[in-house]
């Protein structure tokens, strides 16, 4: 795997003194993305954090570092000036006016180009590649035009805005047209997701269903398909959270938090705000409101003292020499009105910090202050939560950070509103022993189960599929299942082979396992619950296989045959159809005399040539020599790849149009859609807004849950079935 970011985890810095070397590089991206890219086998392409010096690619601490220059005006017009000063503040809300520059512009094409060019370079045939957020949002499209092979993903960091906002933006299409060119794009927030998805359509008009927008393929030799799907959907980021608890245990870091306490005066609460000095971040609106409950008599300065960290940042942007000025007048006046000789009333520390200093900070703080006014995640929040192993302190959060969505047991304010802000910090520093356990309980586990490897495990499945699935289902799943169970009416689509049955070499031997019959049979039995099967197979010989309970709904021949309620749906193929069907089989018995061993099956509107036993040499061969024959005599064919199998179809239904139907007649208000194989992705691309798509079995899929195999799905199935039966009883999921 190769991660490209502009920043790499370590900075090449050179001091007054001469000295110059390795320094670990600000921000929360380089907190995430180190631990993943320690434990993978993999390189970091990024910028040393310096101009105008090239430097080889070496190793630092474990990862592979493959550093990519900027020239002077290249760190001016595509890092502080287009990254920082266009994209930071519009993707920030406008939280500060962007300044939008025609030249800065040309740069970043110039430096996304450089990106991708070195990616390109390192990057072995079919390899994925992970592109890290706003400052490269061209790479994607950059790399898949040169090399068509490779894997990519995309991850935001930031927020993405309204479209608005977006839509100021003067390169907005192309900026879409770079993110486009990734296989998945992720983001914090399902609201950034949303945001981007509308974006896309308004500005492309190309259709979206729930994660997964369909673009248009540049038509490349060889390409059948002529859409691709795109998966853009919220992978919430994380830290490595045992790491951060394993400091905070350690005795020497306990005694320093112990020696910043007394450092301070020890006064009753400290409280501690850490961030990189940016406007984004709040630190004005913090200090607002402390500075009003000190003026109020509310704290003492005795009793409350506020640690404020914040760490340079982008000096040379002007935005942030004003802030800076702002905030140390702010400091000066705050301590100036209300300091006394033995207390501060604010310790400002204008630094970046090693992590065993961070953590002794959050060892020492009563209270911890993210008041962002807009923040793409906020690690911070999490580190403070990884860190109290002694159930105590208080996180008053932003709801505006990424980080509110998953810490719902945080004191959660609206920085906006400086009262309510006051009365939350008020309630943070009065909280009860009890309260403030409770809470922090909730909150650690929280960010104990959703670390750093899960979020980029979560994110890697989704884009390659090639991980290894865990037996049974996830903790995520099942509540994901739970709560499908209580919508109104719900659909359960199943695909039969390979989901809900093993895959055997006869096709005829195939049968569903006894828990998935015996699942499907209590689900049949419940009130406003319709099952489906949705099947590549003949109706016929999928009725023969599964001998479905009386009600369950069926699809075959990959939706180009319904059994609804009221009876089968006649074909009426057209006879130009029925003409191309019997060319189609003359040609394909060919191929089938050609290749012993493969095997056709005949389908009311075309035909499957099936290779499962062949050895793989010719199983390809037999594949490419029906596709070149079926293609060199037939028009409007649709060819459909399954596991060892062909598809030739005259009508171009789909297993998604099919789903569709069913959901539609069904009156579903929720579905859920199980599939093992290629064919089930038209389905997961129908999904719509809460419905849940679970892909059996490894391979690349754009449906965001996975089981292994059909043992799973019958556990799956059961859960749902006792889930949806405690729902008709009425009896609430939580007794
Ligand atoms: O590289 P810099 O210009 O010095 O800025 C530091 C990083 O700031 C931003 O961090 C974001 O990523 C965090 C982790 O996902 C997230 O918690 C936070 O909300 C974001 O603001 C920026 O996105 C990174 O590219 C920078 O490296
Ligand atoms: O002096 C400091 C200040 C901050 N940080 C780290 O910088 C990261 C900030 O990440 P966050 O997501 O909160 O915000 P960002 O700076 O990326 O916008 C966290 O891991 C902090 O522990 C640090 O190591 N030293």
């Amino acid at each position: 795997m190769i991660v490209v970011s502009n920043r790499l985890p370590v900075d090449y810095v050179e001091q007054p003194d001469g000295s110059a070397g390795w320094r670990s590089s600000p921000g929360g991206l380089v907190t995430a993305l180190e631990p993943v890219m320690r434990a993978a086998d993999g390189a970091w392409i990024g910028w040393a954090g310096v101009a105008d010096r090239e430097f080889d690619p070496f190793e630092n601490d474990g990862i592979s570092i493959i550093p990519v220059p900027l020239s002077e005006s290249e760190l001016e017009e595509y890092y502080e000036g287009f990254s920082n000063d266009t994209l930071w503040p519009l993707y920030h809300d406008v939280i500060a006016p962007p300044t939008y520059h025609r030249e800065w512009w040309d740069a970043y094409v110039r430096v996304n180009r450089r990106f991708a060019e070195a990616a390109a370079r390192a990057a072995s045939d079919g390899a994925v590649v992970w592109v890290q957020d706003y400052q490269l949002q061209l790479v994607p499209k950059m790399l898949r035009e040169s090399r068509p092979d490779l894997v990519i993903g995309f991850f935001n960091h930031i927020p993405f805005p309204a479209y608005g906002i977006y839509s100021q933006l003067p390169w907005r299409r192309q900026v879409i047209d770079g993110l486009l060119g990734a296989d998945v794009i992720g983001f914090q927030r399902t609201a950034d997701a949303g945001n981007f998805s509308r974006a896309v359509r308004r500005l492309h008009g190309y259709p979206t269903r729930g994660n997964v927008i369909e673009v248009p393929n540049e038509p490349r030799p060889g390409d059948e398909a002529d859409m691709r799907r795109v998966v853009a959907r919220a992978f919430p980021i994380s830290i490595d959270a045992e790491g951060f608890e394993e400091i905070a245990r350690r005795p020497d870091v306990q005694a320093r938090a112990r020696e910043i306490r007394e450092s301070l005066g020890n006064p009753e609460t400290v409280m501690l705000g850490v961030d990189r000095l940016d406007y984004t971040k709040g630190i004005r609106h913090r200090m607002k409101a402390f500075g009003e409950l000190l003026r109020d008599g509310r704290i003492a300065v005795q009793d409350a003292t506020l640690v404020q960290v914040a760490s340079p940042s982008r000096e040379r942007v002007e935005t942030y020499r004003q802030l800076r000025d702002e905030i140390e007048l702010t400091v000066g006046r705050l301590n100036g009105d209300y300091a006394t000789l033995g207390h501060q009333a604010i310790a400002y520390l204008h630094h970046g910090y090693p992590r065993e200093e961070m953590v002794a900070l959050y060892l020492a703080a009563d209270v911890m202050l993210v008041t962002a006014l807009r923040d793409g995640m906020n690690l911070v929040a999490k580190e403070y939560v990884a860190c109290r192993f002694d159930n105590d302190g208080v996180l008053v959060l932003s709801e505006f950070a990424g980080a509110s969505d998953e810490l719902r047991q945080a004191v959660l304010v609206n920085p906006h509103d400086i009262e309510g802000l006051k009365d939350a910090i008020i309630e943070a520093v009065r909280m009860p022993r009890r309260e403030r356990s409770r809470r922090m309980r909730a909150l650690r586990r929280r960010v104990r189960e959703n670390d750093v490897a899960k979020w980029s495990a979560s994110f890697l499945e989704t884009l390659t599929g090639s991980g290894i699935i865990k037996a049974g289902l996830t903790d995520q799943l099942r509540d994901a299942v739970a709560e499908l169970a209580t919508t109104e009416r719900l659909l359960v689509a199943l695909d039969f082979d390979g989901t809900i049955a093993p895959l055997v070499e006869h096709p005829h031997d195939a049968r569903a396992t006894e828990r998935a019959v015996a699942a499907i049979e209590r689900l049949v039995a419940l009130p406003d619950t319709r099952v489906a099967l949705v099947s590549g197979r003949a109706l016929d010989s999928l009725a023969e296989v599964a001998s479905p309970p009386e009600g369950v709904l069926l699809s075959g021949s990959h939706g180009v045959e319904l059994k609804l309620d009221s009876g089968p749906i006649t074909l009426d193929l057209r006879d130009a159809e029925l003409l191309k069907l019997a060319q189609l089989t003359r040609v394909v018995e060919e191929v089938v005399a050609a290749h012993p061993g493969a095997r056709v099956e005949h389908k009311p509107a075309g035909l499957a040539l099936h290779t499962r036993g062949l050895a793989s040499t010719a199983a390809t061969a037999a594949q490419l020599d029906a596709r070149e024959r079926v293609a060199a005599q037939l028009d409007g064919i649709t060819v459909r790849s399954g596991k060892s199998v062909l598809e030739f179809s005259v009508r171009s239904t789909d297993k998604g149009e099919s789903f569709t139907r069913m959901r539609q007649h069904a009156g579903a208000t929720g579905a859920i859609y199980l599939g093992d194989d290629v064919t089930d992705e038209d389905a997961f691309a129908a999904l719509e807004g809460e419905d849940l798509g679970v892909k059996v079995g490894q391979g690349k899929s754009i449906a965001p849950y996975r089981v292994r195999n059909p043992d799973d799905v019958a556990e799956l199935l059961e859960h749902l079935a006792s889930a949806r039966e405690r729902a008709a009883e009425g009896v609430s999921r939580w007794e």
